[in-house]
């Protein structure tokens, strides 16, 4: 396929998955942190979905045989997530059923360390984080240990301490170790930042624009993981993944221009999330590697 219509398939692609989530209302559940949850859901109603928060192996398990998808963010842990995660995830991939994780804060503590490295074996469809937390993953699973260019890498909080571009080839091991361990042979990682960048492992899409303000409210990064889960119910996990994030970059703009701070900046987000279209989505600038 050549470039251009690789492109135009992709956008096609993006107008059907931003449509399709208005006309369908997908359920998205999540298992969340207690920070960011209202937002979560919040902007997953805006973008047209629907959400439901749970914390209980058997609640989550059961909720899954009626969502399209599902959300696991590591934000805020208790002591029986330790037990409760690594249960869920070998559950949802045992039924083959697809989600989403946000690796917040990503090397810090044994415990949160203990449910990553779980992950390894029973993995997400798509991983989406700040760089820092994409390098901390990559590390954590062993992914690069035959390779020699690796950077050192240090634990970060739950903002990135690194560039997007740090992170390309710890993104691109990311994907295709999920690509290989998918029930359903598919799975995209996406690292959030000034320009975000999309892989599935052997293409690499970077997607600029959006808005800095984004990093002056807390939940930006976390909304936009669960609202990547809301598009994976109605598309396959590479263009979930960037209909999601561009979907936040047009979004966050037309909400930077309508708003006066963090606080009015975070009800725009929501209200351009609604309105935005299929097609201004679908018209965003893609570069692709
Ligand atoms: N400097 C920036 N300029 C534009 N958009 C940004 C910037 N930093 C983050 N974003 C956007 O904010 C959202 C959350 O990303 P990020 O802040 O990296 O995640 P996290 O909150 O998990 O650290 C994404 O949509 C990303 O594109
Ligand atoms: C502040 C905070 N502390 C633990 S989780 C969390 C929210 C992080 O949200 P995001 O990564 O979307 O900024
Ligand atoms: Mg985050």
């Amino acid at each position: 396929m050549s470039d251009d219509s690789f492109s135009a398939t992709l956008r096609k692609q993006i107008v059907q998955a931003v449509n399709r989530v208005r006309e369908t209302t997908p359920l998205a559940q999540s298992f969340t942190n207690f920070v960011t949850m209202n937002l979560v859901a919040n902007a997953q109603l805006a973008a047209g979905g629907t959400a439901a928060m749970s914390f209980l192996p058997d609640d989550v398990i059961d909720t899954a045989e009626i969502a399209g998808s599902n959300y696991i963010n590591v934000g805020t842990l208790l002591p029986f997530f330790k037990d409760a995660l690594p249960e869920i995830a070998y559950k949802l991939h045992k039924n083959g059923k697809t989600w989403v994780l946000d690796p917040v804060a990503a090397g810090i503590g044994k415990t949160r360390t203990a449910i990553l490295e779980s992950f390894r074996t029973y993995t997400p469809t798509i991983v989406r984080g700040n760089a820092s937390e994409i390098i901390a993953l990559d590390a954590m699973w062993g992914l690069a240990q035959n390779d020699s260019t690796v950077p050192g890498t240090r634990p970060a909080g739950v903002e990135a301490v690194d560039e997007v571009d740090a992170a390309v080839d710890a993104a691109k091991r990311l994907a295709r170790h999920l690509v290989k361990r998918s029930p359903i042979g598919a799975g995209a990682v996406a690292v959030s930042g000034a320009v975000d960048l999309v892989t599935d492992g052997e293409h690499v899409f970077r997607l600029p624009g959006g808005s800095a303000m984004m990093t002056k409210i807390t939940g930006a990064g976390c909304s936009l993981g669960g609202v990547t889960a809301t598009y994976l119910a109605v598309a396959e996990p590479l263009v979930a993944t960037i209909s999601a994030s561009l979907l936040y970059n047009r979004a966050s703009e037309i909400a930077e221009a309508k708003s006066s701070g963090p606080g009015s900046f975070q009800v725009a987000l929501l209200d351009a999330l609604w309105n935005v279209t299929a097609e201004e989505v679908a018209a965003s600038e893609i570069i692709i590697d």
